[in-house]
């Protein structure tokens, strides 16, 4: 499993770039997407969820560019994008039912992950509420459930921790910890706390370039939370 990023740019119709010449290899463990605000993490992010197109650069997944063949990527992918709130009126159990339909899953599989993960997200009770009905750290935990819907081997984050208490927060970092042992999860944030103790590896992204690529240590983070 190997996820290659190799000198990615993104221009924008005003002529701006979101993102230069960015680089970086990852294999299986939780990468901390670092920068302040307006740095380009959103619109990387973007480009690996095949949402967006990069202008310059290829994105390789598992040897294979992934503008070429998306539909190899996209069986593999679960993505949260940053504050999303797109379907207010829908309920949590169709809202993951949805995303399961789009992934093409079976819809036995799909119930099974579903009842799964509404458990494991602790939100069985809210199954049949309007997604606009729930808290905010509610609705981020019913976006985390779709993005993982199909056990996705790549998994794109953009702010999870975003709107979570501290308790919320924990349960997320100890999943997330579990799940990076087996896939690649990129977490893009703000808040070096939020990726404190999790991240296996750092990337530092500051307007639209990676200026730093670490291993983590709890050391280096420190000093920053
Ligand atoms: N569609 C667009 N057209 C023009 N410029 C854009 C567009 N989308 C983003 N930008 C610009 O690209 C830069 C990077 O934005 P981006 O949203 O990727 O940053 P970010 O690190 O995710 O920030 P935030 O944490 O505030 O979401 C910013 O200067 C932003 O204004």
């Amino acid at each position: 499993m190997k996820l290659q990023i190799q000198h990615v740019g993104k221009r924008f119709k005003d002529n701006t770039w979101g993102v230069r010449d960015f680089s970086l290899e990852l294999t299986p463990g939780l990468l901390g997407l670092l920068g302040p605000k307006e740095a380009g993490k959103t619109t990387l992010l973007r480009m690996l969820a095949t949402i967006t197109k990069p202008t310059t650069g290829t994105i390789k997944w598992n040897g294979e560019d992934i503008e070429k063949n998306p539909f190899d990527l996209r069986p593999d992918l679960g993505y949260l994008p940053q504050g999303f709130g797109v379907f207010p009126n829908l309920t949590v159990n169709d809202f993951l039912r949805q995303a399961a339909a789009v992934k093409g899953m079976s819809a036995k599989t799909a119930e099974q992950k579903t009842e799964e993960l509404l458990q494991q997200f602790d939100l069985t009770h809210q199954r049949n509420k309007a997604l606009s009905e729930l808290s905010a750290g509610e609705r981020q935990l019913a976006g985390l459930a779709q993005a993982l819907i199909n056990n996705p081997q790549l998994l794109v984050l953009d702010e999870p921790a975003a709107g979570l208490n501290k308790k919320e927060r924990e349960n997320l970092n100890k999943l997330l910890s579990d799940l990076s042992k087996d896939r690649i999860i990129i977490m893009a944030t703000s808040d070096p706390c939020h990726i404190d103790g999790i991240a296996t590896e750092i990337a530092v992204i500051i307007k639209g370039e990676l200026q730093r690529h670490s291993l983590s240590s709890e050391k280096q983070l420190v000093q920053y939370c």
